[in-house]
């Protein structure tokens, strides 16, 4: 047959012939304990939204809802070089950021993994190997020595309490860290000392998340970009709110910050539900939280985020395999190492195009040194699509949320980064289904309210952008903080 055009992607059909009864009650148990239908994202997403103000109240809640003290939105003729590194929960990036002051710009960035010992190094290792990034990352942009001070956009993708924007006491590491004496102590001086012994001419400006970066970032190239999201190693999303519906904010406010001055709000809302009042929590997702280095926070984090989903997949199948429903007589010693599987796992299961699954088969000999059969190979693809679509539609809630917080009534673009959002097969569309599901939406698809849009560099180009915004406002005397 001709094709006209380029050809369909292939889709599997997913029969489940040749699946034993057993294996088969085995998927209805997964599927009941792993969907999540329209009227519980509603009830999650009402619940969100009173979180939202209760993070922004005198007395707080759940959700930290913390003021970044970025006051203004970018005008996009920001302009100048700036250096912007991003401790992110697996990568460290150092980007130079050249703002050309026409909504757009230029970025230069060398990625760095970070060594696997990280989580639990101390906290001087932690800020020499960035300050050693830096250097690094310097003597190849400029072999000759950089002549003058670079001013630096520190982003910091952990929960940080800010009283003004170039400082931020870390309020407690997530994502796995565990490094002691960092938490409620202020990163920027840490940061600034590490340099200062390399003698490395780089003043830290300012102190941003990367979802606050994202937001900015995205702001700056796409004025409807009203939301900033990372979907990534953890999960966190940043808007910008009106000083005045923040009650936390009224008492100590600077006289030259007005009431109706916006204000970026980093909620860091993979802390919401640590009550566990609506998330449907499973007891892999209670392993998953009793075994973490922090028991009992970051709840909606936990169940979503690319740091937990491969975990999440294993030990469902350990389960499984110690009930004698899978991989029977197989030694399986690697399935049972805590964190073996990242989330790249299931993001490859979904990718199979095969009915047979024999990408799958590979995959999981090369990764667990076990033979899977077609019947257990079917059963995992299903398991992956339920982990997979329960992170995508209970992630988007928090984005339902805060749409319904602002009370916004247009067109509001979504801006999202990170590798789940980026990679993961699906999210997007599944993203997509949740917000119809969640707001009964009847239109059609291309005039949906809220659109997931990919973010620009919020870490590089986001955290530059903040660091030229802050300059303007010392250089006009105006208040940065507190
Ligand atoms: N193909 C993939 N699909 C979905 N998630 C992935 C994929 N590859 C890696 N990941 C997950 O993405 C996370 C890294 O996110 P990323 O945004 O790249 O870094 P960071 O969180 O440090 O900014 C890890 O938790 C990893 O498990
Ligand atoms: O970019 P990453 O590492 O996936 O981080 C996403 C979020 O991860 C959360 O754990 C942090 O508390 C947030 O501050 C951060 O924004």
């Amino acid at each position: 047959m001709v094709h006209l055009g380029p050809k369909k992607p292939q889709h599997r059909k997913g029969s489940m012939m040749d699946v034993p009864r057993d294996l088969i009650e085995e998927i209805k148990v997964l599927k009941s304990i792993f969907s999540v239908s329209p009227a519980k994202l509603r009830q999650i997403t009402d619940h969100f939204r009173s979180e939202l103000e209760k993070g922004l109240s005198v007395n707080g809640g759940n959700i930290p809802m913390i003021p970044t003290w970025v006051l203004d939105y970018p005008t996009g003729k920001e302009s100048g070089s700036y250096l912007a590194i991003d401790l992110g929960g697996t990568n460290l990036r150092v980007v130079l950021v050249n703002l050309l002051g026409n909504r757009d710009f230029d970025t230069t960035q060398s990625k760095y993994s970070l060594p696997r010992k990280i989580r639990t190094a101390t906290a001087d290792e932690l800020f020499d190997f960035i300050a050693t990034s830096i250097q690094e990352f310097l003597h190849e942009q400029y072999p000759d020595g950089c002549k003058e001070e670079i001013p630096l956009g520190f982003t910091f993708s952990y929960p940080a309490t800010q009283s003004a924007i170039n400082t931020g006491l870390l309020q407690r590491w997530t994502k796995g860290y565990d490094i002691k004496n960092v938490e409620n102590h202020d990163v920027v001086p840490m940061l600034q000392k590490a340099l200062k012994q390399k003698n490395l001419p780089i003043t830290v400006v300012a102190l941003i998340n990367d979802t606050t970066g994202t937001l900015v970032a995205s702001h700056y190239t796409d004025p409807k970009a009203e939301m900033g999201l990372i979907f990534g190693t953890g999960c966190n999303g940043a808007y910008y709110e009106l000083i005045k519906n923040v009650p936390k904010l009224q008492k100590d406010l600077p006289k030259d910050i007005s009431p109706d001055s916006p204000i970026a709000i980093n909620c860091e809302y993979g802390a919401f539900d640590n009550e566990h009042k609506v998330l449907p929590r499973t007891k892999y997702d209670i392993i998953i939280d009793e075994q973490s280095p922090r028991p009992g926070q970051q709840s909606f984090e936990k169940m979503i985020s690319g740091y937990y989903l491969g975990e999440l997949l294993r030990l469902v199948m350990l389960d499984l395999h110690q009930k004698g429903l899978l991989f029977e007589n197989q030694s399986c010693d690697k399935l049972k190492i805590p964190f073996h599987l990242d989330t790249s796992f299931p993001a490859k299961i979904e990718e199979d195009p095969f009915e047979n699954l024999s990408d799958v088969k590979d995959l999981i000999l090369d990764e667990l040194n076990i033979h899977a059969n077609i019947a257990e190979r079917k059963l995992i693809r299903t398991l992956a699509e339920l982990i997979g679509t329960r992170a995508s539609r209970l992630s988007i809630c928090a984005v339902a949320a805060i749409y319904q917080k602002r009370g916004f009534t247009k067109t509001v673009h979504a801006a999202a980064d990170g590798s789940v959002f980026n990679k993961y097969p699906d999210f997007q569309s599944r993203a997509t289904q949740a917000l119809a599901d969640i707001f009964d939406w009847k239109m059609p698809k291309d005039q949906y309210p809220i659109v997931l849009v990919p973010a620009e560099d919020g870490s590089g180009a986001g955290a530059a952008i903040i660091a030229a915004l802050t300059e303007n406002r010392i250089e006009a005397g105006l208040s940065i903080g507190l």
